[in-house]
């Protein structure tokens, strides 16, 4: 509900412990939202930190993570066309930004990280008019916005046996949660040999797993996983639904397009305002223990795969490699991978 009011411009409040925020999203908002939900145009500018880091605004914000909140002091000048060139890093270099800015604090600390966090969960850009508002509004609170990536709330919906043309003898299995757009699949290859299986975790990637993009590695490594984890004997592919690193396909696109300008994939997703990974693998470890397995082979060069996936209670009883050949597109985001996000090539 909170997603579709907030594409649509729709304002919305969210209760927090210490304090209630009302918020327009820039993104989808117009003059006359703005007018209608700030008519004194006092509203400050909520924005996260990678971007408040981005726009040089204040010093103490460089030490902050690229998604914690940030309110922007709302100055006579900060008008609608300049909150969205604040909000939306694609004319940062063509247009020098006005200033300077000033950080002031945040009272409702906690709905404003949760707005944030909301914005992601949407696929917008983080950036809020706020307005402090009266508890008598009806508002959501950060523990609604949580439960749409809660991997306990997760359940099988449906199975089915689904041959691919990697691996005849497969099952397909959904699983989904009552708040989440999104429905994450298993497949599960081959027979169980009572040995741990073969896991990969798939992260979705519209352009390179159905476009064949070759800016990254995702499509031929999930065909490559197919072939493997058949290969193995037995094991299973999730896909989950975590596209952009969990920033969704529009802001990945956001992110391509900052990366046309000479940005990497990190540098992107801060700029953005975003953390350079937001994926959950509590889901992933969630799907492994409803499908009974509890201890796997795990098909990955990222580190921190094995450990959210240890952390959330499935041993990795092996990293198993997943190494496919670079192409002049993707060199330099493998490069990036390997110098800077801690993957082994
Ligand atoms: N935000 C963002 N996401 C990207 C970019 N390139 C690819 N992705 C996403 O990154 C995810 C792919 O990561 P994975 O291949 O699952 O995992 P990984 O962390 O690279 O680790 P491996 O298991 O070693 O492959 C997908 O959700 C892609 O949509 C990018 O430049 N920016
Ligand atoms: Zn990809």
């Amino acid at each position: 509900m909170a997603i579709d009011a907030l594409r649509r411009g729709w304002p919305i409040a969210i209760a927090g412990a210490d304090g209630t925020l009302a918020l327009l999203p820039v993104e989808t908002a117009d003059p006359a939202r703005l007018a209608a939900f700030d008519p004194n145009a006092t509203a400050p500018l909520l924005l996260s930190a990678g971007r408040a880091a981005t726009l040089k605004l204040a010093n103490q914000i460089e030490a902050a993570a690229p998604d914690a909140a940030v309110l922007v002091e709302r100055a006579p000048w900060l008008d609608f066309a300049t909150a969205t060139a604040l909000a939306d890093p694609q004319f940062d270099l063509r247009d020098p930004m006005k200033g300077p800015f000033r950080a002031v604090h945040i009272d409702a600390a906690e709905a404003a990280a949760a707005a944030i966090g909301l914005a992601r969960i949407a696929g917008m850009l983080p950036a809020f008019f706020a307005l402090p508002e009266g508890s008598a509004t009806l508002a959501i609170t950060p523990a609604d916005i949580a439960a749409h990536e809660d991997a306990a709330r997760l359940a099988i919906a449906t199975r089915a046996h689904l041959p691919v043309s990697g691996a005849e003898n497969a099952e397909i299995v959904a699983f989904r949660t009552p708040e989440m757009p999104g429905e994450h699949i298993a497949l599960l290859i081959g027979e169980p040999d009572g040995n741990p299986p073969l896991v990969r975790l798939h992260s979705e990637c519209l352009t390179g797993d159905v476009l064949g993009s070759l800016k990254c590695d995702c499509g031929p490594q999930l065909d490559a996983a197919i072939q493997a984890i058949s290969a193995s004997g037995w094991g299973i592919l999730l896909y989950l639904r975590q596209e952009g690193r969990g920033i969704g396909l529009i802001n990945k696109l956001r992110a391509y397009a900052l990366q046309d300008q000479g940005f990497d994939t990190v540098d992107a997703n801060t700029r953005l305002g975003f953390a350079v990974d937001s994926r959950n693998f509590a889901v992933a470890a969630r799907m492994l223990s409803l499908l009974g397995q509890h201890s796997v082979r795990l098909l990955t060069n990222n580190p921190n795969k094995v450990t959210a996936l240890e952390a959330a209670g499935i041993a990795v009883a092996e990293r198993v490699p997943h190494i496919l050949p670079a192409n002049p597109h993707n060199e330099r985001y493998l490069a990036t991978k390997r110098d800077r996000t801690g993957h082994q090539f």
